[in-house]
Order: structure tokens, then sequence, then C-alpha cells
């Protein structure tokens, strides 16, 4: 990894003047963090005490935030992110970007207004407002003041010098824009450190997704464990308040993960190798077992075991039944993978019928029920019962009640099983099971059958587990921030 002269010194120090100038001040009052050199290479973030589980590690502000590329971005404004207000349109200027009617006055709007103006020679970029939009972000770079390209340029990128990534191609190529050499060098550093460190930001319940991303200068500095031992939520002003999930002892390195918890390791590893270019050698990625949860494996076809890879770490790896010990031909790993991989695409993501059947019938004769996909469908079957229209909690019948309930605990077993500890799938979690043991309850009073046993207590436990686990998650369900005063 390239250190371009970068020092613990010098990053403690530019992050931490960053972190004041920006009001992050809990990171810096009662410090339990510091930048060190990481045994992974390059730099990471240390514990300089012990850090129990829950406690905030630090609290960090993007130096540049801005939309996702995706070619699926909903139409939104570029300063305040809300898609579904009626006043967002073009900018009249012809700057190509889309604003509401109260960000046009603002000066973020003018600014990048005024830069796109020069760049594009004054021509009328409205009708490349798609691409505009996707290219905004790194653009965003060529507005900062010096102290902040000062952070920016702590962060490790994934083309060193003047080599353009993905996005600088995009904008210079397809938006013809005029950069200076310097501005052109500067726009793909920028679009390197996104590549290497971008954090998706979420802030918004309603949304399902996320549609922006920001560069947070400690948060990039953290290094990646496929069983981290921080988590992190965003709050209301888009800040990233990352805490520990479990306890972390004094002097060891606190972890993120790039990758979803739930993945498999194939998937992770070829996640990270594609997209973060390094290969995870942790404790998970090396145990084919990925402790006991068997989250890769498949059916053996000749007895009742597990096939599972023996080097999960390579893509030539031979994978063996955990009981006969047979090994299983690659070409016929990658048929059944693929074969998942087709049918799930063709799904729609909220069809119960089509999902529920799937995952009860044809996945069975494939993957045993602790594979990662027969996971992923559970955690999609618990966002359908509950929330799409037909499916509502009060009117989905007791079966699928139960099933969801089913579902959630045995992904909330799982969690713990990976040593996830208080993530935020587990706070997420938690608050459906609750909701499932509140309609239980709601429905026992209702039918006078007061004999049959709803657990109160597991009801609270888990209102409680989930309210702090989300404590300070802008994105968090309205009961769990207003019940527990939160902003
Ligand atoms: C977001 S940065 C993390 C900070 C980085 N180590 C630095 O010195 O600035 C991501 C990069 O760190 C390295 N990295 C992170 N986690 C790693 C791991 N578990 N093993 C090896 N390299 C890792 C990879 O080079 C990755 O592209």
């Amino acid at each position: 990894m390239e250190n371009r002269g970068r020092s613990e010194a010098k990053l403690n120090q530019a992050v931490t003047k960053y972190l004041q100038r920006y009001g992050c001040l809990d990171s810096i009052n009662n410090r339990n963090w510091s930048i060190k050199q990481s045994p992974l290479g390059g730099f990471g973030v240390f514990a300089t005490r012990t850090i129990e589980a829950g406690e905030i590690i630090f609290t960090d502000h993007p130096v540049i935030l801005g939309p996702r590329c995706l070619s699926s971005l909903p139409v939104q404004c570029t300063v305040c992110y809300r898609s579904k207000t009626p006043t967002v349109s073009k900018c009249p200027n012809k700057c190509g970007l889309h604003v509401c009617e109260e960000c046009s006055k603002s000066q973020t709007h003018a600014s990048e207004c005024a830069l796109l103006g020069r760049l594009s020679a004054g021509r009328d970029m409205s009708e490349h407002n798609e691409r505009l939009t996707r290219s905004l972000t790194p653009l965003r770079g060529l507005l900062l003041d010096a102290d902040d390209l000062d952070v920016v340029g702590c962060l490790v990128t994934t083309h060193a010098g003047p080599r353009p990534g993905g996005e600088a191609l995009t904008l210079v190529e397809e938006l013809r824009l005029g950069f200076t050499d310097e501005e052109y060098r500067l726009v793909c550093f920028v679009c390197g450190a996104f590549d290497a460190n971008a954090f998706e930001v979420l802030t918004n319940e309603d949304e399902a997704r996320s549609t922006i991303r920001g560069l947070y200068p400690l948060g990039s500095l953290a290094n990646h464990r496929c069983f981290p031992n921080a988590f992190h939520v965003f709050d209301g002003n888009y800040r990233m308040i990352t805490r520990a999930s479990v306890e972390i002892p004094e002097s060891a390195e606190i972890f993120h993960s790039y990758t979803r918890l739930l993945w498999g390791t194939v998937t992770r590893i070829h996640h990270l190798r594609n997209s973060k270019r390094f290969l995870c050698k942790c404790e998970r990625c090396k145990d084919p077992t990925e402790f006991g949860t068997c989250l890769s494996a498949l059916n053996c076809n000749r007895c009742p075991g597990k096939v599972l890879p023996v080097d999960p770490a390579r893509s030539s790896s031979s994978w063996r039944c955990d009981t006969c010990s047979a090994i299983r031909d690659l070409g016929d790993i990658s048929k059944t993978l693929s074969l998942i991989g087709a049918v799930i695409k063709g799904f729609a993501g909220d069809d119960f019928d089509i999902i529920y059947r799937f995952l009860t019938t044809k996945l069975t004769t494939l993957v045993p029920d602790c594979n990662q996909v027969a996971v992923e469908l559970k955690y999609n079957i618990n966002w359908i019962l509950g929330y799409k229209s037909g499916y509502l909690l009060n009117e989905i019948p007791l079966d699928l009640l139960l099933i969801k309930k089913q579902y959630c605990d045995d992904i909330l077993k799982l969690v713990d099983q990976l040593r996830l500890g208080k993530c935020r799938i587990k706070g997420l979690l938690c608050y459906e099971v609750y909701l499932c043991n509140e309609e239980l309850k709601r429905r026992r009073i209702a039918n006078g059958n007061n004999d049959e046993i709803v657990d109160d207590n597991e009801a609270n436990i888990k209102l409680e587990e989930a309210a702090d686990i989300l404590k300070y998650d802008f994105s968090a369900p309205p009961l769990l921030k207003q019940r527990f005063n939160h902003k």
C-alpha cells in the first residue's frame, strides 16, 4: 500500500485538526483511539484503552458527500438529497444539476453551479443531468479548501498518480469538462479515494437503500475484518457514529466490515478482491465453516452432509463433504451457484409467494438451511411480512407472523455465532421480534385467549436492545426514536 509520506504523527495531527474543525468533539475529548501502523499494511485505528461494547469510539464528519455513482439513482436534490419533494427540478442556469426550490438559493448550489459553468464553458448541461449527478461527488473535491484537501490527502486511493478511475473517465470523456491538469489530477485522486474508502450513507428510514456516499477521514483509516469489532450509523447531519460492537481491549485494532456481514466467505472474498483489491485473511475467512455457521455450504449429492470449500480464500479450492469426505467437482459447484444466482435475480424483490416457495422447496434440494442464500431470502421475507401492502403485521395470518418471528430468531442466532456483537442488523431484527411479540399479544387479547403465552419480558428485552443499538441512527424506526428520546 502506498504511503506517500504519511506517518502516524502526521495522520493523527491532520485527522484531529479536522475533527476539531467540524465540531466532532466527543472524538477528541474522550479520546479512546489512535492512528497507527497496522500489521495488515498501511495504517489503521487502534484502541488506546479498553472500549466497552456499545461505547462510542468516534464521530466523523464527511469531507466529501454526494450522490452515489448508480445508474438507477432517483431524481434527487443534489444539496439536501430529498427525492420526494415536488420542487426538485433542473437548475435554470442550465448547470445540469437538480435542486429543490429551497436549496436552489443555497451557497452550496451557487458554488457548484459556478464551477460547472466554468468547466463546461457555459454549455447547456441540462441534458447530461443523470451523468452529471453520478459524477458530481468527485467534482466536489475541486471546491475543498486547503485544510480539507490536506485530510483527503491522508487517505489511500485505488490508483496512485494521475491514472483515471471509471468515474474520472466518465467525467472527462463523456461530459467533456475542461479541467486544468491540476484539477484533473485531483479529480482522479478523489475518484480513487472514493473507490478505496467510500461509505454508503443511509439517513432516511423510508429509503431501503442508500443513494449517497461519503468520505469520512477517520472512518476511512479503519481496516476491514469479516467479524468487525465496531459498527457505524449516521445521524441526521450525515455524521458517522462509530461504536464498539463488542468489548475492544486496549491496543487492539478497530475494524469495520467493508462487506455485508451475512455473506459467505466466497462472496466476501470476491467482493473485497474486486472492489477493494485485497485479500482478507481473518479467522472467519480461514475457517471453512465460518465459526460453525457453514454459510457457504451446499448439499452433498451422496449423503446428507454439507459440502464446503477446503480453502475458501482460493477460487480454485476444492469443495469437500464434511460427512462422507467426497470431493465435489468445481464445475458442478459453479453450476449450482450460477443456477441459484439466476433464479434469485429473476425474483421481484417483494413477491412473498415466489420467494417463500423457492426457499422452502427448490432451494432445499441444492443447499442446506444455513446457506447464505437461504439466510438472505429469510432476511428479505422479514421486510415483506409486516411492511408490504397486503402483508401488514395486523393483516397476515398467524402462520406467517410466526414464520417472520422464526426467521428473525434464526438470523439473530447466526449474528451471535458470527461474533458480530451489537451490529446494526441485530438492532433492526431485535425490533422486528419486538413487533411480532406485540402483534401476538394484541391477537391474544382480541381473541380473549389469555392462556396463550406470549413472553412480554422477551418483547421488552428486544425493544431495549434495539433501542440501545440504534440509539444514534437517524434511519431508526420512529417508535425507537420517540421512546428513547433520540433526535
Ligand atoms: C479504507 S482503507 C483502510 C486504511 C488503510 N489501511 C490506510 O493505510 O489508509 C482500505 C485499504 O486498506 C487495506 N486493508 C483494509 N483492511 C485490510 C485487511 N483486512 N487486510 C489487508 N488489507 C486491508 C486495503 O489496502 C484497502 O484497500
